[in-house]
Protein backbone atom coordinates (compact mmCIF):
# COMPACT_ATOMS: atom_id res chain seq x y z
CA UNK A 1 0.00 0.00 0.00
CA UNK A 2 1.08 3.38 -0.48
CA UNK A 3 0.65 6.80 1.40
CA UNK A 4 2.20 8.57 4.21
CA UNK A 5 2.11 6.75 7.87
CA UNK A 6 2.82 9.31 10.52
CA UNK A 7 4.21 7.59 13.69
CA UNK A 8 3.72 9.51 16.80
CA UNK A 9 6.58 8.14 19.35
CA UNK A 10 8.91 6.70 18.53
CA UNK A 11 10.37 4.22 21.00
CA UNK A 12 10.26 0.16 21.36
CA UNK A 13 6.48 0.07 20.33
CA UNK A 14 6.88 3.03 17.84
CA UNK A 15 9.63 1.66 16.31
CA UNK A 16 8.71 -1.68 15.90
CA UNK A 17 5.47 -0.86 14.28
CA UNK A 18 7.30 1.60 11.69
CA UNK A 19 9.65 -1.11 10.37
CA UNK A 20 6.60 -4.44 10.77
CA UNK A 21 4.56 -1.66 8.21
CA UNK A 22 7.63 -0.71 5.70
CA UNK A 23 8.53 -4.36 5.33
CA UNK A 24 4.78 -4.95 3.74
CA UNK A 25 4.54 -1.95 2.48
CA UNK A 26 8.24 -0.34 0.99
CA UNK A 27 6.07 2.44 -0.55
CA UNK A 28 5.06 4.15 2.14
CA UNK A 29 6.58 6.83 3.22
CA UNK A 30 7.30 6.33 7.02
CA UNK A 31 6.97 9.96 8.96
CA UNK A 32 7.85 9.37 12.56
CA UNK A 33 7.54 12.60 15.36
CA UNK A 34 8.83 12.53 18.90
CA UNK A 35 9.05 15.14 21.67
CA UNK A 36 12.28 13.74 21.92
CA UNK A 37 14.83 15.15 19.32
CA UNK A 38 16.66 12.59 20.52
CA UNK A 39 15.05 9.87 19.83
CA UNK A 40 13.66 11.23 16.80
CA UNK A 41 17.27 11.45 15.05
CA UNK A 42 17.81 7.97 16.70
CA UNK A 43 15.37 6.54 14.69
CA UNK A 44 15.78 8.04 11.69
CA UNK A 45 19.65 7.61 11.68
CA UNK A 46 18.49 3.79 12.15
CA UNK A 47 16.14 4.03 8.80
CA UNK A 48 13.07 3.23 11.21
CA UNK A 49 11.34 6.03 10.13
CA UNK A 50 12.13 7.98 5.93
CA UNK A 51 11.06 11.16 7.31
CA UNK A 52 11.51 13.09 10.73
CA UNK A 53 8.96 15.92 11.58
CA UNK A 54 8.73 18.66 14.13
CA UNK A 55 5.03 19.14 14.25
CA UNK A 56 2.77 16.60 15.21
CA UNK A 57 -0.54 18.73 13.95
CA UNK A 58 1.15 19.72 10.65
CA UNK A 59 2.29 16.21 9.79
CA UNK A 60 -1.20 14.73 11.13
CA UNK A 61 -3.13 16.53 8.26
CA UNK A 62 -0.88 15.08 5.44
CA UNK A 63 -1.11 11.25 6.72
CA UNK A 64 -2.84 8.48 5.31
CA UNK A 65 -2.84 6.57 8.36
CA UNK A 66 -1.89 7.67 12.03
CA UNK A 67 -0.20 5.32 14.91
CA UNK A 68 -0.09 6.76 18.07
CA UNK A 69 2.55 4.95 20.31
CA UNK A 70 3.67 7.33 23.55
CA UNK A 71 3.24 6.56 26.65
CA UNK A 72 -0.73 6.05 27.77
CA UNK A 73 -1.29 9.45 28.87
CA UNK A 74 0.28 11.17 26.18
CA UNK A 75 -1.67 9.56 23.68
CA UNK A 76 -4.81 11.11 25.37
CA UNK A 77 -3.12 14.26 24.57
CA UNK A 78 -2.03 13.62 21.31
CA UNK A 79 -6.34 12.19 20.46
CA UNK A 80 -6.94 15.70 22.06
CA UNK A 81 -4.46 17.49 19.66
CA UNK A 82 -5.93 15.49 16.64
CA UNK A 83 -9.65 17.18 17.50
CA UNK A 84 -10.42 20.05 14.90
CA UNK A 85 -7.60 19.62 12.57
CA UNK A 86 -8.34 19.10 9.04
CA UNK A 87 -7.21 15.58 8.82
CA UNK A 88 -7.39 13.74 5.59
CA UNK A 89 -11.28 12.20 5.09
CA UNK A 90 -9.58 8.89 4.88
CA UNK A 91 -7.34 8.85 7.44
CA UNK A 92 -7.11 5.97 9.98
CA UNK A 93 -5.82 6.62 13.55
CA UNK A 94 -4.98 4.28 15.41
CA UNK A 95 -2.63 3.53 18.88
CA UNK A 96 -0.62 0.72 20.81
CA UNK A 97 -1.33 1.80 23.97
CA UNK A 98 -1.40 -1.02 27.13
CA UNK A 99 -5.21 0.41 28.06
CA UNK A 100 -8.11 1.21 26.30
CA UNK A 101 -11.18 1.70 27.73
CA UNK A 102 -9.68 5.54 28.87
CA UNK A 103 -7.87 6.03 25.27
CA UNK A 104 -11.14 4.89 23.25
CA UNK A 105 -13.45 7.28 25.32
CA UNK A 106 -10.89 10.12 24.27
CA UNK A 107 -11.47 9.18 21.14
CA UNK A 108 -15.27 10.17 20.92
CA UNK A 109 -14.83 13.59 19.66
CA UNK A 110 -12.79 12.22 16.83
CA UNK A 111 -15.36 9.56 16.53
CA UNK A 112 -18.25 12.07 16.03
CA UNK A 113 -16.73 14.37 13.73
CA UNK A 114 -16.36 11.17 11.55
CA UNK A 115 -12.91 10.04 11.75
CA UNK A 116 -11.92 6.67 11.54
CA UNK A 117 -10.49 5.67 15.63
CA UNK A 118 -9.51 2.08 15.93
CA UNK A 119 -7.88 1.27 19.19
CA UNK A 120 -5.11 -1.02 19.00
CA UNK A 121 -3.00 -3.06 21.53
CA UNK A 122 -0.13 -5.24 20.07
CA UNK A 123 0.42 -7.69 23.21
CA UNK A 124 4.02 -8.45 23.12
CA UNK A 125 6.76 -6.30 23.75
CA UNK A 126 9.57 -6.08 26.57
CA UNK A 127 10.77 -4.59 29.33
CA UNK A 128 13.51 -2.84 27.16
CA UNK A 129 12.10 0.76 25.90
CA UNK A 130 13.46 3.38 23.28
CA UNK A 131 13.76 3.06 19.39
CA UNK A 132 17.66 1.14 19.32
CA UNK A 133 15.57 -1.83 20.46
CA UNK A 134 13.21 -1.67 18.32
CA UNK A 135 12.28 -5.09 15.80
CA UNK A 136 9.77 -5.62 12.69
CA UNK A 137 9.69 -9.04 14.06
CA UNK A 138 8.68 -7.88 17.82
CA UNK A 139 5.06 -8.75 17.01
CA UNK A 140 5.14 -11.99 15.23
CA UNK A 141 2.58 -14.49 16.46
CA UNK A 142 1.50 -12.13 18.99
CA UNK A 143 -2.27 -11.03 19.75
CA UNK A 144 -2.83 -7.41 18.54
CA UNK A 145 -5.95 -6.67 20.03
CA UNK A 146 -7.85 -4.20 18.26
CA UNK A 147 -10.98 -2.14 20.05
CA UNK A 148 -13.33 -0.60 17.47
CA UNK A 149 -16.16 1.09 18.42
CA UNK A 150 -19.24 0.50 16.38
CA UNK A 151 -18.87 3.80 14.43
CA UNK A 152 -16.47 1.97 12.64
CA UNK A 153 -16.88 0.73 9.24
CA UNK A 154 -15.74 -3.10 8.59
CA UNK A 155 -13.94 -2.05 5.34
CA UNK A 156 -11.72 0.54 7.51
CA UNK A 157 -10.87 -2.82 10.05
CA UNK A 158 -9.66 -4.56 6.87
CA UNK A 159 -7.75 -1.94 5.46
CA UNK A 160 -5.59 -1.57 9.36
CA UNK A 161 -5.17 -4.80 9.53
CA UNK A 162 -3.96 -4.24 5.26
CA UNK A 163 -1.58 -1.86 6.54
CA UNK A 164 -0.64 -3.97 10.03
CA UNK A 165 0.06 -7.24 8.05
CA UNK A 166 3.83 -7.09 8.21
CA UNK A 167 3.11 -7.19 12.09
CA UNK A 168 2.58 -10.99 11.14
CA UNK A 169 0.21 -10.64 14.42
CA UNK A 170 -2.67 -12.59 14.65
CA UNK A 171 -5.54 -9.64 15.34
CA UNK A 172 -8.26 -10.08 17.73
CA UNK A 173 -11.22 -7.81 18.09
CA UNK A 174 -12.52 -6.84 21.61
CA UNK A 175 -14.36 -4.44 23.84
CA UNK A 176 -12.47 -1.44 25.56
CA UNK A 177 -13.84 -3.01 28.86
CA UNK A 178 -13.03 -6.75 28.01
CA UNK A 179 -9.52 -6.09 27.19
CA UNK A 180 -8.87 -3.50 30.33
CA UNK A 181 -9.97 -6.49 32.11
CA UNK A 182 -8.10 -9.49 30.66
CA UNK A 183 -5.12 -7.01 29.96
CA UNK A 184 -5.09 -6.63 33.72
CA UNK A 185 -4.66 -10.47 35.14
CA UNK A 186 -2.08 -11.30 32.08
CA UNK A 187 0.00 -8.18 32.01
CA UNK A 188 -0.57 -5.45 33.98
CA UNK A 189 -1.14 -7.02 37.80
CA UNK A 190 1.78 -9.55 37.23
CA UNK A 191 3.86 -6.19 37.38
CA UNK A 192 3.17 -5.28 40.54
CA UNK A 193 3.75 -8.43 42.14
CA UNK A 194 7.31 -8.21 40.03
CA UNK A 195 7.72 -5.05 41.87
CA UNK A 196 6.16 -6.09 45.15
CA UNK A 197 8.89 -9.49 45.19
CA UNK A 198 11.68 -7.07 44.47
CA UNK A 199 10.65 -4.95 47.26
CA UNK A 200 10.21 -7.20 49.13
CA UNK A 201 13.86 -8.77 48.88
CA UNK A 202 15.16 -4.99 49.33
CA UNK A 203 13.87 -5.39 52.44
CA UNK A 204 15.29 -8.25 53.62
CA UNK A 205 18.43 -6.79 52.50
CA UNK A 206 18.48 -4.42 55.03
CA UNK A 207 19.19 -7.68 57.63
CA UNK A 208 21.43 -9.88 54.84
CA UNK A 209 23.07 -8.35 52.30
CA UNK A 210 23.71 -11.82 51.15
CA UNK A 211 19.83 -11.72 49.94
CA UNK A 212 20.58 -9.77 46.14
CA UNK A 213 24.17 -12.08 45.95
CA UNK A 214 22.09 -15.04 45.99
CA UNK A 215 18.92 -14.27 44.11
CA UNK A 216 19.30 -16.03 41.14
CA UNK A 217 17.42 -18.46 38.66
CA UNK A 218 13.54 -18.44 39.60
CA UNK A 219 13.97 -15.09 41.68
CA UNK A 220 15.61 -13.50 38.43
CA UNK A 221 12.84 -15.30 35.92
CA UNK A 222 10.07 -13.72 37.74
CA UNK A 223 11.19 -10.54 38.55
CA UNK A 224 12.81 -9.67 35.13
CA UNK A 225 9.40 -7.63 34.52
CA UNK A 226 10.15 -5.48 37.32
CA UNK A 227 13.05 -3.80 35.45
CA UNK A 228 10.69 -2.26 33.24
CA UNK A 229 9.99 1.69 32.25
CA UNK A 230 8.22 2.97 35.54
CA UNK A 231 6.68 5.95 34.11
CA UNK A 232 4.88 3.43 31.34
CA UNK A 233 3.98 1.06 34.43
CA UNK A 234 2.57 4.02 36.50
CA UNK A 235 0.58 5.67 33.71
CA UNK A 236 -1.19 2.14 33.33
CA UNK A 237 -2.09 1.77 36.62
CA UNK A 238 -3.89 5.43 36.55
CA UNK A 239 -5.40 4.41 33.30
CA UNK A 240 -6.69 0.77 34.33
CA UNK A 241 -7.34 1.38 37.93
CA UNK A 242 -11.13 -0.44 38.43
CA UNK A 243 -9.75 -3.57 36.87
CA UNK A 244 -6.64 -3.40 39.14
CA UNK A 245 -8.40 -2.75 42.65
CA UNK A 246 -10.47 -5.51 42.13
CA UNK A 247 -7.39 -7.71 41.14
CA UNK A 248 -5.54 -6.80 44.72
CA UNK A 249 -8.58 -7.69 46.51
CA UNK A 250 -8.54 -11.31 44.60
CA UNK A 251 -5.20 -11.46 45.22
CA UNK A 252 -5.47 -10.19 47.96
CA UNK A 253 -7.89 -13.29 49.13
CA UNK A 254 -5.62 -15.81 47.52
CA UNK A 255 -2.90 -15.46 49.50
CA UNK A 256 -4.83 -15.69 52.57
CA UNK A 257 -6.12 -19.15 51.36
CA UNK A 258 -2.71 -20.33 50.25
CA UNK A 259 -1.38 -18.41 53.95
CA UNK A 260 -3.51 -20.98 55.72
CA UNK A 261 -2.84 -24.24 53.90
CA UNK A 262 0.79 -23.50 54.59
CA UNK A 263 0.39 -22.39 58.71
CA UNK A 264 -1.72 -25.31 58.88
CA UNK A 265 1.51 -27.38 57.99
CA UNK A 266 -1.93 -28.74 54.93
CA UNK A 267 0.47 -30.55 53.06
CA UNK A 268 -2.43 -32.26 50.83
CA UNK A 269 -3.61 -28.27 50.14
CA UNK A 270 -0.27 -27.30 49.54
CA UNK A 271 0.96 -29.86 47.37
CA UNK A 272 -2.55 -29.53 44.92
CA UNK A 273 -1.94 -25.55 44.75
CA UNK A 274 1.23 -26.28 42.86
CA UNK A 275 0.03 -29.05 40.84
CA UNK A 276 -3.04 -27.06 39.50
CA UNK A 277 -1.24 -23.83 39.02
CA UNK A 278 1.36 -26.07 37.33
CA UNK A 279 -1.50 -27.71 35.05
CA UNK A 280 -3.06 -24.56 34.27
CA UNK A 281 0.40 -22.81 32.84
CA UNK A 282 1.73 -26.20 31.39
CA UNK A 283 -1.21 -26.01 29.37
CA UNK A 284 -1.14 -22.43 27.99
CA UNK A 285 -0.26 -22.40 24.33
CA UNK A 286 3.38 -21.63 23.58
CA UNK A 287 4.11 -19.24 21.28
CA UNK A 288 7.20 -18.49 20.27
CA UNK A 289 6.84 -15.17 19.91
CA UNK A 290 4.41 -12.56 21.95
CA UNK A 291 3.64 -12.36 25.91
CA UNK A 292 6.68 -13.88 26.86
CA UNK A 293 9.31 -12.62 24.50
CA UNK A 294 13.18 -13.50 24.64
CA UNK A 295 15.06 -10.34 24.30
CA UNK A 296 18.45 -11.36 25.46
CA UNK A 297 20.31 -10.15 23.17
CA UNK A 298 24.40 -10.51 22.80
CA UNK A 299 26.07 -8.32 19.89
CA UNK A 300 29.42 -10.08 18.84
CA UNK A 301 31.75 -8.02 16.42
CA UNK A 302 32.75 -10.80 13.82
CA UNK A 303 35.70 -10.44 10.76
CA UNK A 304 33.83 -11.10 7.52
CA UNK A 305 34.88 -14.42 6.85
CA UNK A 306 33.37 -17.77 6.11
CA UNK A 307 32.45 -20.07 8.87
CA UNK A 308 32.75 -17.60 11.62
CA UNK A 309 28.82 -18.46 12.54
CA UNK A 310 29.88 -21.85 12.88
CA UNK A 311 33.11 -21.08 15.07
CA UNK A 312 30.82 -19.27 17.73
CA UNK A 313 28.13 -21.58 17.81
CA UNK A 314 30.44 -24.36 18.17
CA UNK A 315 31.88 -22.93 21.12
CA UNK A 316 28.44 -22.18 22.84
CA UNK A 317 27.19 -25.50 22.32
CA UNK A 318 30.16 -27.37 23.60
CA UNK A 319 29.26 -25.12 26.63
CA UNK A 320 25.13 -26.20 26.03
CA UNK A 321 24.31 -22.48 26.05
CA UNK A 322 20.78 -22.51 23.70
CA UNK A 323 20.39 -19.86 21.01
CA UNK A 324 17.26 -18.65 20.39
CA UNK A 325 18.26 -16.79 17.63
CA UNK A 326 20.81 -15.83 15.52
CA UNK A 327 21.26 -13.08 13.30
CA UNK A 328 23.53 -11.56 11.00
CA UNK A 329 22.96 -7.77 10.86
CA UNK A 330 24.13 -5.20 8.15
CA UNK A 331 26.94 -3.77 9.17
CA UNK A 332 26.40 -0.14 10.14
CA UNK A 333 28.08 2.98 12.04
CA UNK A 334 25.86 2.75 14.65
CA UNK A 335 25.14 -0.99 15.79
CA UNK A 336 27.31 -2.81 17.74
CA UNK A 337 28.78 -5.73 16.00
CA UNK A 338 27.25 -7.73 13.15
CA UNK A 339 26.15 -10.35 14.60
CA UNK A 340 23.07 -11.05 16.59
CA UNK A 341 22.54 -13.78 19.28
CA UNK A 342 19.93 -14.16 21.01
CA UNK A 343 18.79 -16.15 24.71
CA UNK A 344 16.14 -17.10 26.49
CA UNK A 345 17.78 -16.01 30.05
CA UNK A 346 19.91 -13.05 31.14
CA UNK A 347 22.16 -16.02 32.52
CA UNK A 348 22.63 -18.08 29.47
CA UNK A 349 23.63 -14.49 27.90
CA UNK A 350 26.14 -13.81 30.29
CA UNK A 351 27.75 -17.35 30.26
CA UNK A 352 27.69 -16.63 26.30
CA UNK A 353 29.46 -13.43 26.80
CA UNK A 354 32.63 -14.97 28.94
CA UNK A 355 32.49 -18.20 26.57
CA UNK A 356 33.24 -16.20 23.38
CA UNK A 357 35.42 -13.66 25.41
CA UNK A 358 37.42 -17.03 26.51
CA UNK A 359 37.95 -18.23 23.29
CA UNK A 360 37.98 -15.60 20.62
CA UNK A 361 39.45 -11.96 20.46
CA UNK A 362 36.40 -10.56 18.91
CA UNK A 363 34.31 -7.66 21.14
CA UNK A 364 30.78 -8.08 22.69
CA UNK A 365 28.33 -6.08 23.64
CA UNK A 366 25.17 -6.16 25.62
CA UNK A 367 22.90 -3.33 24.28
N1 LIG B 1 6.86 -1.73 26.14
C1 LIG B 1 6.04 -2.69 25.81
O1 LIG B 1 6.39 -3.85 25.94
C2 LIG B 1 4.68 -2.38 25.26
C3 LIG B 1 4.18 -1.10 25.30
N2 LIG B 1 2.94 -0.81 24.78
C4 LIG B 1 2.44 0.57 24.77
O2 LIG B 1 3.16 1.24 23.75
C5 LIG B 1 3.30 2.61 24.08
C6 LIG B 1 4.76 3.00 23.92
O3 LIG B 1 5.55 2.21 24.76
P1 LIG B 1 7.11 1.94 24.46
O4 LIG B 1 7.36 2.02 23.02
O5 LIG B 1 7.47 0.75 25.23
O6 LIG B 1 7.73 3.20 25.18
P2 LIG B 1 9.14 3.91 24.88
O7 LIG B 1 9.48 4.62 26.14
O8 LIG B 1 10.10 2.96 24.28
O9 LIG B 1 8.73 4.98 23.78
C7 LIG B 1 7.80 6.00 23.97
C8 LIG B 1 8.19 7.15 23.06
O10 LIG B 1 7.13 8.11 23.08
C9 LIG B 1 7.72 9.39 23.10
N3 LIG B 1 6.74 10.35 23.56
C10 LIG B 1 6.38 10.67 24.82
N4 LIG B 1 5.43 11.62 24.81
C11 LIG B 1 5.17 11.90 23.52
C12 LIG B 1 4.29 12.79 22.87
N5 LIG B 1 3.45 13.58 23.55
N6 LIG B 1 4.33 12.84 21.51
C13 LIG B 1 5.17 12.04 20.81
N7 LIG B 1 6.03 11.18 21.37
C14 LIG B 1 6.02 11.10 22.71
C15 LIG B 1 8.94 9.23 23.97
O11 LIG B 1 9.87 10.28 23.76
C16 LIG B 1 9.45 7.87 23.52
O12 LIG B 1 10.35 7.99 22.43
C17 LIG B 1 2.74 2.78 25.48
O13 LIG B 1 1.46 3.33 25.38
C18 LIG B 1 2.66 1.38 26.02
O14 LIG B 1 1.58 1.25 26.93
C19 LIG B 1 2.18 -1.77 24.15
C20 LIG B 1 2.66 -3.05 24.05
C21 LIG B 1 3.91 -3.46 24.64
O1 LIG C 1 8.25 -7.69 29.17
C1 LIG C 1 7.18 -8.29 29.02
O2 LIG C 1 7.07 -9.50 28.91
C2 LIG C 1 5.93 -7.50 28.93
O3 LIG C 1 5.17 -7.45 29.84
C3 LIG C 1 5.73 -6.83 27.62
C4 LIG C 1 4.47 -6.05 27.51
C5 LIG C 1 4.38 -4.81 28.11
C6 LIG C 1 3.23 -4.06 27.95
C7 LIG C 1 2.20 -4.54 27.19
O4 LIG C 1 1.10 -3.81 27.03
C8 LIG C 1 2.30 -5.76 26.55
C9 LIG C 1 3.45 -6.52 26.72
Amino acid sequence: MRGNVLIAGLGLIGGSIALAIKRAHPDAVMIGYDVSGESLRLARSLGVIDEAVPSFAHAACEADVIVLAAPVAQTEQLLLELVDLPLRPHVIVTDVGSTKERIVKQAWPLLEQGVTFIGGHPMAGSHKSGVAAARAHLFENAFYILTPTEHVKEENIVRLKRWLEGTKAHFVTLTPKEHDRIAGVISHFPHIIAASLVHQAQQYEREDELVSRLAAGGFRDITRIASSNPEMWRDIFIHNKDELLQLFDRWIEEMKKIRTYVADGDSERIYQYFHDAKQFRDGLPVRTKGAIPSFYDLYVDVPDYPGVISEITGYLAKERISITNIRIIETREDIYGVLRLSFQTDDDRQRAKHCIEANTNYETYVV
